[in-house]
């Protein structure tokens, strides 16, 4: 089955959680979009739900499909958020960013009572950080900031490049936020919760993809069918 497939399972399956009424953080990616899709189909049937969007690409996409659409300002606290992931461990720790919306991704996920991450098992690690970690920094002082993240880094007992993010312009990405992110090539990161310690004290590092403690269940499809994994590391068949 090809990932695309998984993907649209794992959202499916996603939907479940998902009760009429309910305040909805919507993430960021290819998995993220597969459940905008489905959900429209939902809304499209009647189901009453709200969306608060964690990147101005899926905002549009929502708008597109006629998923309700509020700010967070607005609904400042949700009962569920769906995203996907790039890495997902086995205690739930996750990296995202990805797609470069880490920052409104963590923002909505900490302001919604529940976060449930979509993905094909392709996501599942035993050791984060073979995905490069997305950071995202405050462009004034890029190069300090990096220079800085390297020495985190080796602190923690990690090495590897950390690299500015290019968009397709040939120019920094630029984050919805007006940030860049730089992304940590570190391969293995055995601690996440020490690399996150470290990045907060750094002051152009305006949010990493680390997630921990956020993940109340993902729901992981594959070719022996979708599971959802909880933190208890108890797993369900679908
Ligand atoms: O964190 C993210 C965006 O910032 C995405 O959730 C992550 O990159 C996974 O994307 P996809 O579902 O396309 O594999």
């Amino acid at each position: 089955m090809d990932a695309e497939t998984l993907k649209r399972q794992a959202a499916e399956a996603a939907l479940s959680h998902v009760e009429d009424g309910m305040r909805l953080g919507i993430g960021t990616g290819s998995t993220a979009e597969a459940f905008v899709h489905l959900l429209a189909e939902r809304v499209a049937d009647g189901f009453s739900v709200v969306g608060v969007p964690t990147s101005e690409r899926t905002a549009r996409l929502c708008l597109d499909l006629g998923v309700p659409l509020r700010s967070l300002e607005e609904e400042p606290e949700l009962d569920l958020a769906i995203d996907g992931a790039d890495e997902v461990d086995h205690e739930l720790r996750l990296i995202k960013g990805g797609g470069g919306a880490l920052l409104r991704e963590k923002i909505v996920a900490a302001a919604s009572r529940a976060m449930v991450v979509i993905a094909d098992e392709g996501k599942l690690v035993d050791t984060l950080g073979a995905f490069p970690l997305p950071i995202e920094v405050n462009p004034f002082g890029l190069s300090a900031t990096r220079i800085a993240i390297e020495r985190a880094a080796e602190r923690c007992g990690l090495s590897g490049d950390v690299t500015v993010r290019i968009g397709g312009d040939g120019a920094p990405f630029e984050t919805d936020g007006g940030h860049y992110i730089l992304d940590g090539a570190f391969a293995r990161i055995p601690n996440p919760e020490g690399l996150s310690s470290a990045l907060y004290t750094i002051p152009g590092v305006v949010e990493h993809g680390i997630f921990l403690s956020m993940t109340s269940a993902a729901i992981v499809a594959g070719e022996q069918g979708v599971r959802t994994l909880t933190p208890q590391r108890h797993e369900q068949e679908h």
